[in-house]
C-alpha cells in the first residue's frame, strides 16, 4: 500500500508527462521518431561491442591465434565504422525532428494563445512571463530534449553494458557505481528545475531588454527614436535590465552549482575504491591481463558514462520541467465569468442591447466605467463622446466582452451577454478600433480579414474599399488591391488616414448587428471625414451604430449622444437637447466651435 502511495504521489505523475511528452512528439512526425529511437538504440550496443571485441582481441594476440585476430580487427573495423554512420544519421535525423518539434509546440502555444478569450489576461504581466518564457524555450527545449534523449539513450545502454562486463569481474562494482551516481542524479535534476524557477523570475527583466532591443530595429519607432536622439537612452535601459537580471542569476547559479559539485566529488571517490580493487588485485596476480585490460578500459569509461548518463538524466528532467509547465499552461481553461454557450438572439432585437448599473474597475488604478444604465435601441445611431479617460474605448470593450463588467448586466434582447457564446457575439460585431491591425499582407488580404472566410471574394473586398472611400487610392497603386503593406519586407506604406481607411473597409466587410467605430476619423481629411460620416447613415439600417468620437461637429445628426465624465453617464439625448441643457456636452461643443469661429476670444 505504502509502496503504491509512494509511486502515485512520486512517479506516477513523472511516467503521464514521459507519455503526453512522447507523445506530442510522436505527433510531431511519427516516422522520424521513430527511426531516431532506433538508431540510438543501435548506437547504445556499439561501445560495450568495441570493449568486448578488444579482449578478445588482445586474448587473441596473447594467445597467438593469427585467424582469430585478423577476424576480430574486421569485425572490429565495421562496428567502428558503424558508429560513425549511425552517428552521422542521428544527426541528420535530429535536425530535421527538432524544426517540427518546435514548429509543433510554437503551433501549439500559438492555438491556445489565440483561445484566450478574456483580454485582461493580455495585461497581467505574470500571464506575459509565463508566455514570454514557454514561446522562447519552446525554440530550444524541444532540440533540448532530443539532444539529451540521443545522448542519454546510447549512454544508458553503453553503461548498462559496461557495467554488466563490470560485474562479471566484480560483482559488487556496478552497484557500489549506481548508488553513488544516484546523488549526482538528483542534485541535476534539482537544478534544472530550480533554473526554471530562476528564469520565470528573471522573465520580467528579460521582456523589458526585449522590449528595448526590439525598439532599436521597429519601423514603428525608427522616426522618433531618431528626431528625438533615442538610441543611447533606450541603450543604457537596455544594459540596465541586463545588469539586473545578470547579477541575479550569477548569485544564484552559485548557490545552485554547490549540490551537484559535492554529488561529482562523491561519485569520483566511489569509482577511485572500485579502481583501486581492481589494481590490487591485478598485482596480487589474481587477474588475467586481458581481464585487467577489460577491467581499467570498463572502468576509465565507466567514469565517464555514469557521470553522462547521470548529468543527462537531470537535463532530461530539466526538459521534461518545461514540457510540464507547457502542458500546465495549455491546460488552463481561457473562460471568462459565467460563460455559456448560448446563441445570439436573432435580429432585429426588440429590446435593444441593454447597460444595467454596469460597472468595470481595472485592476491597476482608478480607471473605469461606473454604474451606466442605458439602451442602445436596434436601428439607432448612437454617438459616446467625453474628455480623454472618460471611459470610452472601456465602454466599447465591454461591447466585444473582452472582459466582463465587475457589477452590473449586459443584455442582448434580454439574454444577458454572460450567457451567449463569446465567439458568436463577437462574430456580430464589425469595429475598427483605435489600434487596428496594420498586417503586413497584401491591401485585398488586410481588407479580406474582415470576414477571413470572404477574403478572396474580390466584388466584396472593392465594395468594402469603395464604401470607406479607399478604392480610388488602391487602383492608383501599382499594383493594385494585390498590393503588399509593409515596408520591412519589401512592400509599401500606407498613409495614416489610408490605413484608417482601410480599417474601416475591413469593418465593412463583415455583414455585422453592432458596428463600432472608435475614432475612425482621426487621421482623415474633411472630404473623407464627411464621407465616412455619410455611409454611418446608410449604415443604421438595421444596425445598431456606436461612435466614439471626439470630433462633435461630425456627430450632430446621430440618433442619440451618451456623453462620459469620468467612467460616468453624465447626460444623453441628441444635439439639439443637449445644447439646450447647456451642461457638459454644450460646454464641449462650444469650445471646439470656438476654434473655428474667426473672431473667437
Ligand atoms: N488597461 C488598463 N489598466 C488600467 N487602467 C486603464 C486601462 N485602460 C484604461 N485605463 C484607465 O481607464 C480610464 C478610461 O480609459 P478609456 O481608454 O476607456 O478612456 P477614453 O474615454 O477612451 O479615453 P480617450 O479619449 O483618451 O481614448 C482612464 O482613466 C484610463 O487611464
Amino acid at each position: 500500500m505504502t509502496v503504491r502511495v509512494f509511486w502515485e504521489a512520486r512517479w506516477a505523475p513523472i511516467g503521464r508527462l514521459v507519455r503526453r511528452t512522447a507523445l506530442t512528439l510522436w505527433s510531431a512526425q511519427p516516422r522520424l521518431a521513430v527511426s531516431f529511437v532506433l538508431i540510438l538504440i543501435v548506437r547504445g550496443g556499439m561501445a560495450p561491442l568495441s570493449l568486448w571485441l578488444i579482449k578478445g582481441l588482445v586474448d587473441a594476440i596473447s594467445h597467438g591465434h593469427a585467424a582469430d585476430t585478423v577476424r576480430i580487427l574486421l569485425v572490429l573495423g565495421v562496428a567502428v565504422l558503424a558508429t560513425q554512420v549511425l552517428h552521422v544519421q542521428s544527426l541528420l535525423l535530429q535536425a530535421s525532428l527538432n524544426e517540427r518539434f518546435t514548429a509543433h509546440v510554437e503551433l501549439m502555444l500559438m492555438r491556445h494563445a489565440n483561445r484566450v478569450v478574456d483580454l485582461r489576461l493580455f495585461e497581467d504581466p505574470a500571464f506575459h512571463d509565463r508566455l514570454q518564457l514557454l514561446s522562447r524555450q519552446a525554440g530550444q527545449r524541444p532540440m533540448g530534449l532530443l539532444a539529451a534523449l540521443s545522448n542519454l539513450l546510447p549512454s544508458a545502454l553503453t553503461t548498462v553494458g559496461l557495467l554488466g562486463l563490470l560485474g562479471w569481474i566484480v560483482w559488487w562494482a556496478p552497484l557500489l557505481l549506481v548508488l553513488g551516481a544516484v546523488p549526482l542524479g538528483q542534485a541535476n535534476a534539482r537544478l534544472q528545475r530550480a533554473s526554471w524557477q530562476m528564469q520565470l523570475e528573471r522573465s520580467g527583466s528579460n521582456r523589458s531588454m526585449r522590449y528595448f532591443s526590439g525598439l532599436a530595429v521597429s519601423e514603428a519607432h525608427a522616426k522618433e527614436i531618431r528626431l528625438y536622439g533615442l538610441a543611447e537612452f533606450f541603450e543604457q535601459r537596455y544594459v540596465e535590465a541586463f545588469e539586473r537580471s545578470h547579477a541575479d542569476a550569477l548569485r544564484q547559479r552559485r548557490r545552485l552549482l554547490i549540490m551537484p559539485l559535492l554529488a561529482a566529488c562523491a561519485f569520483v571517490a566511489v569509482n577511485g575504491i572500485t579502481f583501486a580493487w581492481v589494481t590490487s588485485r591485478a598485482l596480487s596476480g589474481e587477474l588475467g591481463i586481458g581481464v585487467l585490460v577489460l577491467a581499467l578500459q570498463v572502468l576509465v569509461s565507466l567514469l565517464v558514462y555514469v557521470g553522462g548518463v547521470a548529468g543527462s538524466l537531470g537535463v532530461l528532467r530539466g526538459h521534461l520541467h518545461f514540457f510540464q509547465e507547457l502542458f500546465g499552461f495549455l491546460d488552463q481553461p481561457a473562460t471568462l465569468l459565467g460563460q455559456a454557450n448560448l446563441p445570439v438572439p436573432p435580429s432585429p432585437w426588440r429590446d435593444g442591447l441593454e447597460f444595467e448599473r454596469v460597472s468595470y474597475h481595472y485592476p491597476e488604478g482608478q480607471g473605469g466605467v461606473f454604474d451606466l444604465t442605458f439602451t442602445l435601441r436596434h436601428g439607432e445611431r448612437v454617438a459616446i463622446v467625453g474628455e480623454n479617460g472618460a471611459g470610452k474605448t472601456t465602454l466599447l470593450k465591454l461591447l466585444c466582452r473582452f472582459m466582463d463588467p465587475s457589477s452590473g448586466t449586459i443584455r442582448v434582447n434580454g439574454r444577458p451577454l454572460a450567457d451567449i457564446d463569446v465567439e458568436a457575439w463577437r462574430s456580430r460585431i464589425a469595429a475598427v478600433l483605435q489600434d487596428f491591425g496594420r498586417y503586413h499582407l497584401s491591401v485585398s488580404e488586410n481588407i479580406g480579414l474582415g470576414d477571413v472566410q470572404h477574403r478572396t471574394d474580390e466584388a466584396r473586398v472593392s465594395n468594402a474599399a469603395r464604401r470607406a472611400r479607399l478604392h480610388e487610392d488602391v487602383e492608383g497603386l501599382p499594383s493594385g488591391y494585390a498590393t503588399l503593406l509593409g515596408v520591412s519586407f519589401g512592400g509599401m506604406d500606407f498613409s495614416g488616414g489610408q490605413w484608417q481607411k482601410l480599417g474601416v473597409a475591413r469593418a465593412f466587410m463583415r455583414e455585422a448587428d453592432v458596428v463600432l467605430f472608435d475614432e475612425p476619423t482621426s487621421a482623415l481629411d474633411a472630404r473623407a471625414e464627411a464621407d465616412l460620416f455619410e455611409r454611418v447613415e446608410e449604415l443604421s439600417d438595421g444596425k445598431i451604430v456606436v461612435i466614439v468620437t471626439h470630433r462633435l461637429a461630425s456627430i450632430r445628426s446621430v440618433d442619440r449622444i451618451l456623453v462620459l465624465q469620468r467612467g460616468q453617464l453624465v447626460e444623453q439625448g441628441t444635439h439639439a437637447e443637449l445644447m439646450a441643457r447647456r451642461g457638459e456636452y454644450a460646454r464641449l461643443y462650444e469650445l471646439q466651435a470656438s476654434r473655428y469661429t474667426p473672431n473667437a476670444p
